[in-house]
């Protein structure tokens, strides 16, 4: 008797194809896999919760940009979603012009608003004054270049391996005013069991804080640092329903299985007035967690021994 054959996985992406983060998806998708592209992150993620991609892959940090906006607003601007995994790209771009066209000829480039952020000084140092074109990608900016009968600029920034995809030639690649930047992406799908814990995972949560109340940051910072868990990112997001109210977007060293990150669950949810869960994963760097002493499983499994004992009466 023959096995039944899985559906192949449907993977959205910010699109088109050789988009930085279709080299992320890459690291992920099985081949047989069916593409998406998305024409921006929110849609991406949409496609998600309707049921039509099985999985989004989207950009969440930037190592000279910062954190994606667009992304730690969309995550939490639905239905409920769950990351699963991470990925790391590191970033360099091309200079993609079309056949015949010289740098003297360029006059304005389009890319992504965070491409053009990591490139400007150079483009700066070395056109002079150039005209920045946003596009809804790089990979998008470097297709119209290469398909539109009047792009309306010269050149595009994208990824090197993008620039003989769409037929262009480069003019210069390694584009950066940062060498050796990063870009980190994820893969999201709908609320599930979480990827199993390796020793190497990473929490992504959004904590609302209690409005107008003195020392809230640190009473939700302190739940991290009284467990020994270290934060390898944070930023706060306005909540936009008035001025001066900020959430926090935070991702923590643990997993969702880890006694400590529970214990700051616990903790958040006492004295926050909101806490979403965006899901545990391996972090793409599987760098092991040392977790500080009296913050292991077992320290906290002797603790709750501890207290069962005092509340049976056998001190
Ligand atoms: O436009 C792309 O190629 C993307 O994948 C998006 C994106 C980003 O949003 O930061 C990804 C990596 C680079 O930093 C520039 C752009």
């Amino acid at each position: 008797m023959s096995a039944t054959k899985q559906a192949p996985l449907r993977f959205s992406f910010l699109g088109p194809a050789g988009t930085f983060t279709y080299a992320a998806l890459k690291q992920v998708a099985p081949p047989d896999s069916i593409e998406i592209p998305a024409l921006d992150v929110p849609m991406a993620l949409r496609l998600v919760r309707s049921g039509e991609a099985d999985y989004a892959v989207v950009p969440i940090e930037n190592s000279v940009e910062g954190g994606v906006n667009a992304t730690l607003d969309a995550l939490t601007d639905g239905s409920a979603l769950q990351i699963k995994a991470e990925m790391l790209v590191p970033i360099a771009f091309s200079l993609a012009v079309r056949p015949g066209t010289r740098r003297e000829d360029i006059r304005a480039i389009s890319t992504h608003s965070h491409a053009w952020a990591q490139c400007r000084g150079w483009i700066a140092e070395r056109l002079g004054p150039v005209v920045h074109v946003p596009a809804t990608s790089t990979a998008a900016g470097a297709k119209t270049l290469a398909e539109s009968d009047s792009p309306g600029f010269e050149a595009a920034l994208c990824p090197p391996a993008t620039v003989k995809l769409m037929g262009l030639e480069s003019l210069s690649d390694d584009v950066a005013d940062n060498p050796g930047a990063v870009t980190r992406f994820i893969m999201v799908g709908l609320p599930g069991p979480q990827p199993e814990r390796t020793g190497a995972d990473k929490t992504t949560l959004l904590v609302q804080l209690p409005h107008d109340e003195a020392g809230a940051l640190l009473s939700m910072l302190e739940q991290f640092s009284a467990r020994g868990i270290n934060l390898s990112r944070i930023e706060s997001r306005p909540i936009g329903d008035s001025l001066g109210r900020y959430a926090f977007s935070i991702d923590a060293e643990g997993h969702l299985c880890d006694e400590r990150i529970q214990a700051v669950l616990i903790g958040l949810h006492r004295v926050c007035p909101q806490v979403v869960f965006l899901g545990s994963y391996p972090s793409a760097s599987g760098e092991r967690i040392r977790p500080r002493p009296g913050t292991s499983d077992a320290d906290f499994q002797a603790g709750r021994e501890f207290v069962e004992r005092l509340l049976a009466g056998r001190a």
